[in-house]
């Protein structure tokens, strides 16, 4: 057979799109669980007494494991190595593990009491439960990744790469619209004594929407039960009968070729400036996406009920928008240009958020619809510009280096800000330590920072420019090859 007509199973439109729509349901439930406490922040800290501080090491547990110990890294060379079946099904058991992990801990009153290592024991376990599952859920993003590149090489990879996400913004969304609905759905009746009466109270149960998360996981898992079919067709119809079978490697070869990889990637500058604006910017937007139910509630005056109502907005835009910003660049490139705008989006949104002034919803909604613009814009350049700068067999550790990088600033900036809060509203800190009437939260401050790491993604933005103007990666070129 020669290599002018051998077929490849990518050559199929149905079987590429059939292959992401599947490997998309798997993120959209990891995405899901990933923001499902952003709009239970304020639940959290009236049912179980949660500070901002407390809600700040809770959301930074995303990045612990990955970062500190370095398991994203570990996915990445493992992805390299063992191929995206075995890492992909690896990584959705994972997320499985750590979300039951976490509704056990949310779903267990008897916890709330204690503390471990000095902290609420059950924002401990929550937090090693959503550490667990950032494990799971990291890599199997850098998997689904490597997936569609391996697909939609020379395809319209930008705009499959924005349909995924697109999907995993469902995600998204659906985790800042339903929690408080369902956590109200499933309320139950408690007899509590106050000013020594006894008293009925509804509580909200907070575990019902991480019980969906979890069925929603258990099915991603089992949909990429199915995938894997599909890769093993895939990689049989690009299989040469004819070549030799490749010879495994000694440990030494292994250990050889893992540090070539990871000095190549981290010796090409291109690579640095991309995780410098991966971490930038979504760390300017993912944290934001944490605190957005609370700013709405203390700033913009709206009730808890519907608080996460004008943030699930945000990925309501990038739905449609990040496939479309796609699809411009597979067909006109200008993937740097593209990156800017979406960061000069961030810092002007932001700038106004943190204004204390204009504080009406409808402003609030335009600045989200605009932020949602910029999540479109960024994505959809930053991703399909990696294959242009780093080689395909070292991709998967090339993808987990830059969110190993990007994993610190969604590590530490919600905790940054959770701090920022506390240390900025003091009065409130004492109001809810005395038990008497909580006041609203000043956002100022944590909105700056978040404006500050949006002007840095701008100056990041045009620097990459710079340097693909000097080594000719081709961001500013079209990815579909005529
Ligand atoms: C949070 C995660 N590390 C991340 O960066 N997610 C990106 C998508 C990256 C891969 C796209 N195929 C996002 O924008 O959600």
């Amino acid at each position: 057979m020669t290599e002018a007509i051998r077929q490849s199973l990518r050559d199929s439109k149905a079987a590429r799109w059939g292959a992401l729509g599947i490997i998309s349901i798997t993120m959209f439930a990891g995405y899901y669980l990933t923001d499902v406490m952003s709009p239970l922040k304020p639940m959290l800290e009236s049912e179980f007494g949660w500070s901002s501080t407390t809600y700040g090491i809770f959301t930074s547990a995303y990045g612990w494991f990955n970062v500190f110990l370095l398991m994203l890294i570990f996915g990445g060379i493992i992805l390299d190595r063992m191929g995206a079946r075995f890492t992909g099904l690896m990584s959705s058991g994972i997320m499985v593990v750590g979300a039951a992990i976490k509704f056990w801990a949310i779903s267990n009153p008897t916890l709330i009491t204690d503390t471990t290592f000095g902290i609420h024991t059950q924002v401990f376990y929550a937090s090693i439960g959503f550490a667990i599952f950032a494990i799971g859920v990291e890599i199997a993003g850098i998997t689904v990744s490597k997936i569609i590149v391996k697909w939609f090489k020379g395809y319209e990879m930008a705009f499959a790469m924005g349909m995924q996400m697109a999907v995993a913004r469902l995600g998204t969304m659906l985790a800042l619209a339903a929690p408080v609905p369902l956590a109200m759905y499933f309320s139950s009746v408690h007899t509590v004594v106050e000013n020594g009466q006894l008293i009925e109270k509804m509580s909200p149960s907070i575990s019902a929407p991480i019980a969906f998360a979890l069925v929603l996981l258990v099915i991603g898992f089992i949909a990429f039960f199915i995938y894997m079919s599909m890769d093993k067709k895939l990689e049989l119809s690009e299989t040469d009968p004819n070549a030799e079978a490749v010879k495994p490697m000694s440990m030494n070869e292994l250990w050889s070729s893992i540090f070539s990889d990871l000095r190549q990637i981290i010796g090409n500058k291109g690579f640095w400036l991309i995780a410098i604006l991966c971490v930038l910017f979504y760390s300017s937007v993912f944290p934001f996406i944490k605190y957005a139910a609370d700013l709405m509630v203390n700033k913009y005056g709206l009730s808890q009920s519907t608080a996460g109502m004008i943030p699930s907005l945000l990925p309501l835009g990038t739905l449609f928008l990040t496939p479309i910003f796609g699809g411009i660049y597979d067909k006109k490139g200008k993937g740097a240009t593209i990156m800017i705008i979406g960061a000069v989006l961030i810092l002007l949104v932001h700038t106004i958020f943190s204004l204390p002034i204009l504080n009406y919803w409808y402003v609030a909604v335009v600045l989200t619809i605009v932020l949602g613009i910029a999540l479109s814009l960024v994505p959809s350049a930053m991703w399909p510009s990696v294959p242009k700068i780093i080689p395909e067999n070292q991709l998967g550790t090339a993808f987990s280096l830059i969110f190993w990088i990007q994993n610190w600033g969604l590590m530490g900036v919600p905790l940054l800000i959770g701090y920022v809060l506390d240390k900025s509203n003091p009065e409130v800190v004492i109001a809810k330590a005395a038990g008497t009437e909580i006041p609203l939260y000043d956002y100022t401050n944590p909105m700056m920072i978040f404006a500050g790491l949006g002007a840095l993604a701008i100056f990041v933005g045009f620097l990459l420019k710079r340097e693909d103007r000097i080594k000719g990666y081709g961001l500013q070129l079209p990815n579909i090859q005529k």
